[in-house]
C-alpha cells in the first residue's frame, strides 16, 4: 500500500462528530497523550472537531477555536492526517468518508451501519486512494475483535462465530432478568449511559447487531451478506414469562449473532435473534453492557472474548487503537496484517461460499401462546403442534386469574424453520389462540 512514508513528528487528527464517542476520544487522547505518544513515538495533535451545534453544552471542554460546524473543514484540511468519523448514519457519513479517503487521509470509524451498507464501496475507495480505513470500534465496542480475526486468529477457518454484539439489548435483558422490569422501564438508563443509538430501533429490533454480524461474516468468510438475506429479530417481544421459563429450564435469553459455516458443503449461515442459551455456556454469563464473541477455528479451537460492547470509554479505547495503527502506517511501519481493502484476498476467501437462507436453520424452539382458558384448549393446541410434526419437550401453563385466559409455554425437540412456521400459522388459525404465538430459538453451540 502506498502510504506517506516519511517519518512524522506530529500526526494531526480531526474528528467528525462530538457526541458520546467523539468526546470520549478527545478526552482520552488528551488524558493519555504523553503515555500514548511515548509508545507511538509521535506527537498527536487534535486539530478540530466538527459538531452540529456550536453552542451546545458538552461534558468535555474544548477551546471554541477547535470546534467547527462545517464537517468539510475537517475532511478538506490538507494538514489533517487522520479523520475519525463519529457522526453515525449512512448518508453524510458516507460522503465525508469517501471524500477524506479520496484526499488520501486515513479514516477511523465506529460506524457499523455505514460499513454494513457501503463497506464494499468504502474499502475499494481506500484501495484506489492508497490509504486505509480502520473500524475496530464498529464491532463489539472495546473488544479487539477485528484485530483478533485479522491478526491473532489468522491461522484459522471458522466453523462458528457467535455472540452478544449489542450492549443496549444485553443491558436491558440483564436488568429484566435481575429486577423483573419491562424493557421500556430500563431504556432510559441505557440512554443516559450513552449505549443507545440515535435511532433506537437499531438496538431494539436487532439491526445494530445484524450490522456487526455482517462485518464479522465478511472478515471471516469474505462474503458481504445483505440484511434481507438474513433472519433478524430484536428483543421487543420478550416478556417476563419468557425470562422466567428460560430460568426454569436452566437458560438465559440473549440476543445472539450466529455465523456458522459448514466447510464440507461450504454453506454459510448468518443470523441474529434472541435465543435461550444454557447457563452452562460461558456466553450466558456475559451480562449488562458486556459483549461476548466466541470463535471456533480449526486450529485454535474455541476462544471467547468478553468486554464492554458500548459506552464512551470502551468505544474510545477501540477508536484510539485504530489511531495507533494509522500512526504506524504514517510512520512507514509496514502493515503487519491483511488489509480489508485487499479485494483479492477477500474474494479468494469468499469464492466458494454458498449462503444458506433462514429456512435452513435447525433448532429446538420455545413457544408462548395466549389462549382462552376453556376445557379442551390444551388438547387442540397440542394436536396442532404434533400434526405439524413438532415434538414437544416441555410444557407449562399459567392461568391469568379473572381474565379467562391462560398462557401456554412449550419447548420442542430439534426441528426446523419450515415446520415451526407452518405450526405457528396453524395455531394462529385456532379460535382459542388470542394473539400471534411468540417464538424463540434455543441455541446450543
Ligand atoms: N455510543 C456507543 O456506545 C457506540 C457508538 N458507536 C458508533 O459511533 C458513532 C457515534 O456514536 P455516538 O457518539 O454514540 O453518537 P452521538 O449521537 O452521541 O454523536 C454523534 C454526534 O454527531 C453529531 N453530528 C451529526 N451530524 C453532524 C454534522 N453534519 N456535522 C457535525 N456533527 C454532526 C451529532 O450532533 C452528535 O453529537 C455511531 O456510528 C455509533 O453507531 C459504536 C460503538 C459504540
Ligand atoms: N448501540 C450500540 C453501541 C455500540 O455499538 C450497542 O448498544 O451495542
Ligand atoms: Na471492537
Amino acid at each position: 500500500m502506498e502510504q506517506k512514508k516519511q517519518s512524522k513528528q506530529v500526526i494531526r487528527i480531526g474528528l467528525l462528530g462530538f457526541g458520546t464517542v467523539g468526546q470520549g476520544v478527545w478526552k482520552h487522547l488528551q488524558g493519555n497523550d504523553s503515555a500514548l505518544e511515548r509508545r507511538l513515538g509521535v506527537k498527536l495533535e487534535l486539530v478540530r472537531a466538527a459538531v452540529s451545534d456550536l453552542k451546545k453544552k458538552r461534558e468535555v471542554r474544548v477551546p471554541a477555536s477547535r470546534l467547527t460546524d462545517d464537517p468539510y473543514a475537517v475532511v478538506d484540511d490538507p494538514s489533517i492526517d487522520i479523520v475519525c468519523e463519529l457522526i453515525g448514519g449512512t448518508k453524510l457519513a458516507r460522503t465525508l468518508t469517501l471524500r477524506a479517503l479520496k484526499a488520501g487521509k486515513i479514516v477511523v470509524s465506529a460506524n457499523k451501519a455505514l460499513i454494513c451498507k457501503h463497506g464494499e464501496e468504502i474499502f475499494s475507495a481506500a484501495r484506489r486512494a492508497g490509504t486505509h480505513y480502520f473500524f475496530e470500534a464498529s464491532v463489539a465496542g472495546g473488544i479487539p475483535i477485528i484485530k483478533t480475526l485479522r491478526e491473532g486468529l489468522v491461522a484459522n477457518r471458522f466453523s462458528l462465530i457467535y455472540g452478544i454484539l449489542n450492549g443496549t439489548s444485553n443491558y436491558i435483558l440483564t436488568r429484566m432478568e435481575r429486577e423483573g422490569l419491562s424493557f421500556p422501564d430500563i431504556l432510559d438508563d441505557a440512554r443516559s449511559l450513552g449505549y443507545v443509538e440515535a435511532d433506537e430501533s437499531l438496538d431494539l429490533d436487532g439491526w445494530d447487531a445484524a450490522h456487526k454480524a455482517v462485518i464479522l461474516a465478511y472478515l471471516a468468510h469474505g462474503r458481504w451478506v445483505k440484511l434481507k438475506e438474513m433472519l433478524v429479530e430484536g428483543i421487543r417481544g420478550i416478556t417476563q414469562y419468557d425470562i422466567a421459563y428460560a430460568r426454569e429450564l436452566g437458560c438465559k435469553i440473549k440476543l445472539l449473532a450466529v455465523i456458522s459455516r459448514d466447510f464440507s458443503t461450504n454453506c454459510l449461515s448468518v443470523r441474529l435473534h434472541p435465543a435461550l442459551i444454557s447457563k452452562r455456556e460461558l456466553m450466558a454469563s456475559v451480562d449488562e453492557v458486556y459483549n461476548g464473541v466466541s470463535l471456533t477455528g480449526d486450529v485454535v479451537g474455541t476462544t471467547l472474548l468478553v468486554g464492554r460492547g458500548a459506552g464512551q470509554d470502551a468505544t474510545s479505547s477501540a477508536v484510539i487503537s485504530d489511531i495507533a495503527d494509522a500512526v504506524y502506517l504514517l510512520k512507514g511501519v509496514p502493515a503487519p496484517f491483511i488489509c480489508e481493502e485487499d479485494e483479492d484476498v477477500y474474494a479468494a476467501l469468499g469464492a466458494e461460499v454458498e449462503l444458506a437462507g433462514p429456512e435452513a436453520i435447525r433448532s429446538a424452539y420455545y413457544l408462548r401462546l395466549r389462549v382462552k382458558d376453556q376445557p379442551g384448549v390444551l388438547a387442540r393446541v397440542t394436536d396442532v403442534i404434533s400434526r405439524e410434526g413438532l415434538s414437544i419437550a416441555t410444557m407449562t401453563q399459567h392461568q391469568e386469574a379473572g381474565e379467562g385466559t391462560a398462557t401456554l409455554l412449550f419447548t420442542t425437540h430439534q426441528s426446523n424453520e419450515k415446520v415451526v412456521s407452518a405450526t405457528l400459522k396453524s395455531l394462529k388459525r385456532l379460535g382459542s389462540v388470542l394473539e400471534t404465538p411468540f417464538l424463540l430459538r434455543i441455541f446450543n453451540p
